[in-house]
């Protein structure tokens, strides 16, 4: 039997869907059309608008950006040729992620200060899970009620440790630094990493015995938090992938599993000394004495407390390395510092309360920083709401930098940036000099601790540790380049370094340190006999 004829293959209704199809495809077409000009429209009316102009930008690839341009272990400094470029404020678009970088500090502050409402967050880390509100991690917070709390706790111990003058700590850790530097300066990095580990705990947990499981857990840290660390902290969409086929995972979740015995571990320690009453001041025992008036939980403070050391390891071993560095090829400053020294201290070593005496010393530790700055990129604001600046848009969910390379190396700022000159500070014909000389030049407010709400909250801490290590090393040592199997001297290059948000130089820098004289080298040796008689912690090499 034949088949029955089906609607569409009889003619007649085979032409009339042909036309149907026709008009419709049309009418959709002119739907469409309507539609996309109401969206257009309604967007101009309620949606985001732009506010301004955009921003000078490098432009590049659509979502990657102009990748090729870019220096990776040393991004600062294409972030500064393009500042030479595209102006003191700019955009870029690099992996899908619009970076604004800011080179001038006038606008950083009128941006990141002023605006601090606005521009107070911080981007999620990529692998740091929960980076933003788990309050464990203060410096990477968002701007919620966590960052509030842990930043009042943070400010209020910093508060209390600078009003004691760090009084018995800075002094004696010195005295250790400069007298192992005496015994064995084969690996003057390694000491460097070491004083400020030992220090750090003494300031949080009033003891420097844990200071090496700290700072590896610090370390750590920054490698899995920086861009130049891991892979999935630029391409971001890698964090999606499960953990089977993505190392850096794996990797992040054994640091945290690391760092969560760690830190317990120390804050357990300082509690059960403070009940049986051998816990010395620090962090730990403020938070102890004063639970009440800091309303914090105990696990805030924990990580409150272990937070601090570790930011306070990871930030200042790349000033003291730098430091040591631009005076090994400055013998000219190392005799001014000395001669300060000298004339002032009369052949004591220097500590915290001395600082008024010294502009000198203080004059090189500020150049340094400038010259080599220890958190060159700055550490990225994120914009919760557009906003306009000078007639530019300024898009939300950018995150904005105020590079502090680009600032420190301008010669709109500084005259001969790339020269290490501490005159800068010092001759009054200078346009960075201020008076009294007691007070200024001072580390304390220079652009590298950053800006606004998210400002560093340890930054004398960080102008009293860099003051005594330093003094103690211009007191001890002649400081010189090393050489090379040729007797050529061999410069370190202090671009090369980890490609972290605060870059450590890895490679031992063969610096030679010379005893200034005999006198000199026993005086180091009979002072850090008399500090161990008088107390036994200091002779502690549990963190060696
Ligand atoms: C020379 C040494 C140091 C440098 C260069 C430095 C630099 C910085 C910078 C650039 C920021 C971010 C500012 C911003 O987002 O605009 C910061 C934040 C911070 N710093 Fe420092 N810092 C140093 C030492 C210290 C020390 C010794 C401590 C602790 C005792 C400390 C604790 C913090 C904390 C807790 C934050 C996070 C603040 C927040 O996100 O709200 N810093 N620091």
């Amino acid at each position: 039997m034949d088949s029955l004829p089906t609607m569409s293959s009889l003619p007649a209704i085979k032409a009339l869907t042909t036309m149907n199809l026709e008009v419709s495809a049309l009418r959709g077409i002119q739907l469409v059309a309507v539609m996309g000009v109401l969206l257009l429209l309604s967007s101009r009316l309620f949606g985001p608008r732009k506010l301004g102009k955009a921003l000078p930008s490098p432009g590049g690839l659509p979502w990657a950006g102009p990748v090729w341009a870019v220096e990776a272990s040393n991004i600062y400094k294409t972030f500064k040729t393009w500042s030479e470029k595209f102006g003191m404020l700019y955009e870029v678009k690099l992996f899908g992620q619009n970076l604004i970088i800011i080179s001038d500090p006038q606008i950083a502050k009128e941006i990141l200060a002023q605006k601090a409402k606005t521009v107070s967050d911080r981007p999620s880390l990529a692998l740091v899970k929960g980076s933003k509100d788990s309050g464990k991690y203060l410096p990477f917070l968002g701007n919620n009620d966590h960052l509030v709390r842990q930043r009042r706790f943070g400010v209020l111990i910093n508060t209390w440790t600078a009003q004691q003058n760090y009084h018995g700590r800075m002094y004696p850790e010195s005295l250790r630094f400069v007298n192992l530097l005496l015994e064995k300066h084969d690996d003057p990095f390694h000491l460097v990493d070491q004083v400020c580990r030992r220090l750090s705990c003494r300031m949080a947990f009033g003891t420097p015995a844990p200071g090496a499981a700290i700072a590896t857990a610090a370390h750590n840290f920054m490698q899995n938090l920086s861009p130049g660390g891991q892979i999935t902290n630029v391409l971001t969409f890698l964090r999606f992938l499960p953990k089977e086929l993505n190392s850096d995972k794996v990797n992040e979740h054994i640091r945290v599993d690391v760092e969560d015995r760690v830190w317990i571990g120390c804050y357990n320690k300082a509690l059960a000394a403070y009940n049986n009453g051998t816990l010395r001041d620090s962090y730990a025992k403020y938070y102890f004495e004063q639970r009440e008036k800091t309303g914090l939980s105990e696990e805030e403070a924990l990580h409150g407390i272990a937070m601090m050391a570790t930011v306070s390891i990871l930030t200042l071993i790349a000033p003291l390395q730098r430091w040591l560095v631009v005076m090994s090829e400055h013998p000219e400053w190392q005799a001014a510092v000395q001669n300060e020294l000298d004339n002032v201290l009369q052949g004591r070593m220097a500590d915290v309360t001395d600082s008024p005496q010294l502009p000198v010393l203080r004059a090189s530790i500020i150049e340094s920083v400038r010259f080599a700055s220890p958190v060159p990129t700055g550490i990225p604001h994120r914009l919760e709401e557009s906003m306009e600046y000078k007639g530019y848009h300024l898009a939300k969910d950018s995150n904005v930098l105020a590079c502090d390379w680009s600032m420190c190396r301008s010669s709109k700022f500084y005259a001969d940036p790339d020269t290490f000159n501490p005159d800068r500070w010092l001759n009054p014909e200078s346009p960075c000099y201020k008076e009294p000389l007691t007070k200024f030049p001072k580390l304390e407010g220079h652009t590298v601790f950053g800006w606004g709400r998210r400002v560093c909250i340890g930054q004398e801490y960080a102008a009293a540790q860099m003051l005594c290590v330093c003094a103690a090393v211009a007191y001890a040592f002649n400081i010189r380049p090393g050489r090379d199997e040729n007797g050529n001297i061999v410069h370190v290059d202090i671009n090369k370094s980890t490609p972290n948000v605060i870059p450590i130089l890895e490679e031992n820098p063969g610096l030679v340190f010379e005893p200034r004289s005999q006198a000199h080298a026993e005086k180091i040796r009979n002072s850090w006999t008399a500090m161990k008689a008088q107390d036994e912690e200091y002779v502690n090499d549990e963190c060696a």
